[in-house]
């Protein structure tokens, strides 16, 4: 049976729309919600589709309200769509109590560990669920899809891109948590929805994804870096990126730019070229 779309709003943006929709995911086991921008129609076509992936405390309203990325989308013919970041309201005891873990903190895997493996399950929904969606419901081509995120979300965007190179065409991040298995924010994620044994951890790791990856896979990869950014050290390790030596890696350093979405809404129009050209040169081929 298709899943029943509920439109929580809709709004007219340059010349496309803007909607917000909830709906039961079966893979959380709880309603879920998503943004997505339509760009302006063209007749039949189907449009490439970039999934934005947000960050630690964020909803799926905030890219779509603090990006600004709906010009250069609107343009260059793109779809996007943003996920909340998590389930909410799943009854799971201590979900909201921490900003940088439960609710707002998926860390877009698929949870092993109990309670958490009930619902947390954003790998899987990310990945399989919601496209499947986007696909049926809306103009979207289904071989033309690129993934972008934010911090945690950019975590999850690497890790989603890096394990599925069948389904997405290109990979952006902004800010990403590198190496969340070594990151204090990930580290609290990971003992919960994965349980303590580290080994586990490693197959959401983006670094050690990107290593295990060398030399197998050709996703092109775009990551724009601020050093004023509070997390860097801490949380993101961005810097042990720059041993790789790795051809499908594009990593570039901002001065003066910090953690946040002004940050992103400075850069947005070149990851959404950077997707739209390696997405429509696959619709060429
Ligand atoms: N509340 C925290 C800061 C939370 C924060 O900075 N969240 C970032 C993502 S961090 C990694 O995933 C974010 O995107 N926030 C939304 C926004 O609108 O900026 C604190 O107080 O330190």
């Amino acid at each position: 049976m298709a899943t029943a779309l509920e439109l929580l709003e809709a709004h007219a943006c340059f010349g496309g729309l803007v909607q917000r929709y909830q709906h039961y995911a079966e893979s959380c086991h709880a309603p879920m919600r998503f943004s997505i921008f339509l760009p302006p129609p063209g007749g039949d076509q189907r449009h490439p589709v970039v999934y934005f992936l947000a960050g630690l405390t964020c909803t799926e309203e905030t890219f779509m309200i603090k990006a600004g990325a709906q010009r250069y989308a609107a343009e260059l013919g793109l779809i996007l769509v943003a996920p909340d970041t998590s389930p909410r309201q799943t009854g799971i005891s201590g979900e909201d109590d921490d900003w940088d873990f439960g609710s707002g903190a998926g860390f877009y895997v698929d949870a092993t560990a109990a309670p958490w493996s009930a619902h947390y399950q954003m790998h899987r929904y990310v990945t399989e669920e919601l496209p499947a969606l986007i696909h049926r419901h809306f103009p979207a081509s289904p071989r033309q899809q690129g993934i972008c995120g934010h911090s945690m979300g950019g975590h999850g965007a690497l890790v989603c891109g890096l394990l599925h190179p069948d389904r997405y065409r290109s990979i952006s991040a902004f800010a990403p948590v590198c190496a969340p298995s070594r990151s204090p924010w990930g580290q609290k994620a990971f003992a919960a929805y994965l349980g303590s044994d580290q080994r586990r951890w490693q197959g959401y790791d983006a670094l050690a994804l990107l290593q295990e990856t060398a030399g197998t896979s050709s996703t092109p990869i775009l990551i724009d870096q601020g050093r004023a950014d509070p997390f860097l050290e801490g949380e993101l390790k961005t810097r042990w990126l720059e041993g790789l030596k790795d051809d499908r890696l594009i990593l570039r350093w901002h001065e003066g730019y910090d953690h946040s979405y002004f940050f992103i809404a400075s850069f947005i129009g070149e990851h959404l070229a950077f997707h739209a050209r390696h997405l429509h040169a696959r619709s060429a081929a």
